[in-house]
């Protein structure tokens, strides 16, 4: 006897619980568009990778490019627009001044709102009706401006360097990925390090002071030589190393600490890298080229003061936060150190009448390392293509919260993606009860080496189809490790060496295998779990195996999966049934254990059946269970 039509009905409405979910929804109303989720997307997104390919290589922390997959962009029309929106574009806030450049380019494909100096409260209000928000380092990205966005911010993008005004856990959490513009400021910031140094060794500043006051003391302000001094960097990234090449050009001996930095490129400039504490000893200068981080936040205190050189210089156009600004005022008062250069501060902008900028032997800029007409009109345009770029689902070169997946990976790993998200979209729906699904087992068969499959994007996907289909959740490459494991989805991932593939082809199958619930459909259960294996074939992913059963099925459209007695006509049948709705077939295949015993029949269909139609199916004699499945 067929399985009770009601059971099969519910396989469209998705009563599977995914670990925790908050909500269950009908799955008609929460399949959302995935950014990979159409070939033509993926081709769209693997144009771009391979317009960048070559300029792409992994990044050891912060020093090179990173690829990571966006998110696409939701256009803005499920929020109260501005009056001014065009519907249908995203909305990009601009909370900080940007330049003409970057402005004319989001303007292309996006409405654009410059709204400058928002207190926390306004930018608070105005973030739900934003897709994107680009900053400098001036505005505060709090954990407060990513939950009062309710989902909609899809991208931040950081106009500069540092990212610490942004809070990175918040953002992934949310799915908001953040991008940087890395490169277009670092020579604006490394002539301004040098700019001070010099400034600071010539008392450039304070003679100009007093000269302003009608004095002329010569004697006051006789100043130090650079040449054949001691230079330390501290942080040998971008800015640093061309502080230190210009340095060299001045004739100082330049010393670099950088627990990360290639000595390649240190011995390419003639800089030699050293320790820490072996910086501090021998350094006449010290320059600060480091990131505000947990590891560097007041790096420089007490003790490292007490570790320098009495009489030191300390230019810092790095972060305010790596110096504890107290003891740099004690440093500068006991003579430990002799002179300070700041362009940044832990509180910008210090309190008036802060003890240390008005100290008579500090020199201060109000935070202008990057502020060149040139620096800015290039970040301008580095963080708009980012931003835009992301909003259109491509690639982001310069995201930070995100796993880098080089492009050539991306490109060829494109229909495997969409393959991981449609096996754990028709996984999830298999599962009935309230058990809710913990534990998720994909085994990746493929020819290939253990070390040359990146699966993160795979997982991600997986994740993706698991969790989509019952939750309100929006999951993406920034947020899947984070969702699932706060849903309590426990994702383990095994390698299974291939007899019968080849390298040429990344991964022959994908084997996704639920644990420890119920199925609605009993014969995808295999060894008690509910398990579907898929492959890609031309390009396209299909469905070859539904428990024990083999099946050949292309994930496209909707799925009818039906068990019955192997005789003759059952197709006809079906068809029928279908045809009569006009319901297109797209695709037809029967497995089964040998001829005339149990089988297991396999239809995609481009639209979806009504109630009745499916109740229709069900009610054939020989069929023992069916489930519908959607996509
Ligand atoms: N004042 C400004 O206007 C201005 C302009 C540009 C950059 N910056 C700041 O300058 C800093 C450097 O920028 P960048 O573009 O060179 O970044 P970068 O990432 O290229 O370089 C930072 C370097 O610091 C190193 N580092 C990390 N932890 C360290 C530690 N504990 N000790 C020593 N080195 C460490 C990293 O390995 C990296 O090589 C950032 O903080 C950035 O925000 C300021
Ligand atoms: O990290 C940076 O890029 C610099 O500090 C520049 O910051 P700004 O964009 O606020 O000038």
């Amino acid at each position: 006897m067929a399985a009770a039509v009601t059971n099969a009905i519910a396989g469209a409405a998705v009563a599977a619980a995914v670990a925790s979910a908050p909500q269950r929804e009908d799955l008609s109303s929460t399949v959302r568009a995935c950014p990979f989720s159409s070939l033509a997307s993926f081709q769209s997104l693997s144009a771009s990778c391979r317009s960048v390919s070559t300029s792409v290589r992994p990044r050891k922390n912060s020093g090179s490019a990173r690829i990571v997959c966006a998110v696409a962009a939701p256009t803005s029309t499920n929020s109260r627009s501005p009056s001014t929106e065009v519907v249908g574009k995203p909305t990009v806030l601009v909370a900080e001044k940007l330049g003409e450049a970057g402005l004319e380019l989001l303007k292309k494909i996006a409405n654009v709102d410059c709204s400058y100096n928002l207190s926390q409260e306004e930018l608070c209000a105005k973030i739900p009706l934003c897709d994107a928000l680009i900053v400098r380092s001036g505005t505060k990205v709090t954990r407060e401006v990513f939950e009062a966005s309710n989902g909609r911010l899809k991208v931040v993008g950081r106009a500069g360097v540092g990212i610490d005004n942004v809070d990175l856990q918040a953002a992934t959490e949310v799915g908001c990925l953040v991008v940087n513009a890395p490169t277009a400021n670092t020579i604006a910031a490394a002539e301004h390090g040098i700019a001070l140094l010099t400034a600071l060794a010539r008392n450039v500043a304070q003679a100009n002071a007093s000269m302003k006051a009608g004095e002329w003391k010569r004697n006051k302000y006789v100043g130090v030589s650079l040449v054949d001094k001691t230079l330390a960097v501290m942080g040998f990234g971008k800015v640093g190393s061309e502080v230190a090449r210009r340095a060299r050009g001045l004739g100082m001996h330049v010393l670099a600490h950088d627990p990360y930095a290639p000595a390649d490129r240190a011995r390419a400039i003639g800089v030699e890298l050293v320790s820490f504490d072996e910086a501090l000893q021998r350094a006449d200068f010290i320059s600060l080229h480091m990131p505000l981080t947990p590891s560097t936040d007041k790096v420089f205190n007490d003790e490292s003061f007490a570790k320098c050189k009495r009489g030191v210089r300390i230019v810092n156009v790095a972060r305010g936060g790596v110096i504890d600004e107290e003891a740099l005022f004690r440093a500068l008062d006991s003579g430990i150190v002799a002179q300070a250069a700041l362009d940044v501060f832990t509180v910008e902008p210090p309190q008036k009448g802060d003890k240390l900028v008005q100290h008579e032997n500090v020199v201060v800029t109000p935070h202008l390392g990057a502020s060149t007409v040139e620096a800015q009109e290039g970040v301008a345009v580095e963080i708009a293509e980012a931003v835009v770029g992301a909003l259109q689902g491509e690639l982001a070169a310069t995201a930070v919260n995100a796993p880098m997946v080089p492009s050539e990976v991306l490109v060829e790993l494109a229909p495997y993606v969409t393959l991981a998200d449609r096996l754990g979209r028709l996984a999830v729906q298999l599962v009935s009860g309230g058990a809710g699904v913990k534990d998720v087992k994909v085994t990746y068969t493929s020819a290939r080496a253990d070390d040359d499959l990146d699966t993160r994007l795979l997982r991600a996907m997986i994740i993706k189809g698991l969790i989509e289909p019952v939750s309100s959740a929006i999951i993406n490459l920034v947020n899947a490790d984070f969702v699932a494991k706060q849903r309590g989805l426990r994702i383990s991932e095994e390698r299974r060496p291939s007899d019968s593939g080849t390298v040429e082809v990344p991964l022959e199958t994908i084997e996704v295998r639920i644990s420890h619930v119920d199925s609605k459909f009993k014969t995808a259960i295999s060894g008690g779990d509910i398990v579907l294996v898929g492959n890609v074939k031309g390009g396209v992913p299909h469905l070859v195996r539904v428990g024990d059963f083999s099946v050949d099925v292309s994930l496209e459209g909707s799925i009818i999966l039906c068990k019955q007695v192997d005789q003759p006509g059952m197709i006809g049948k079906v068809g029928n049934f279908l045809g009569e709705q006009n319901v297109n077939i797209s695709f037809m295949s029967v497995g089964r254990d040998a001829p005339r015993k149990l089988a297991v029949m396999a239809i995609g269909v481009d639209d979806t059946p009504t109630k009745e139609t499916l109740a229709k199916i069900g009610g054939i004699n020989a069929i023992e269970e069916f489930v519908f499945l959607k996509l």
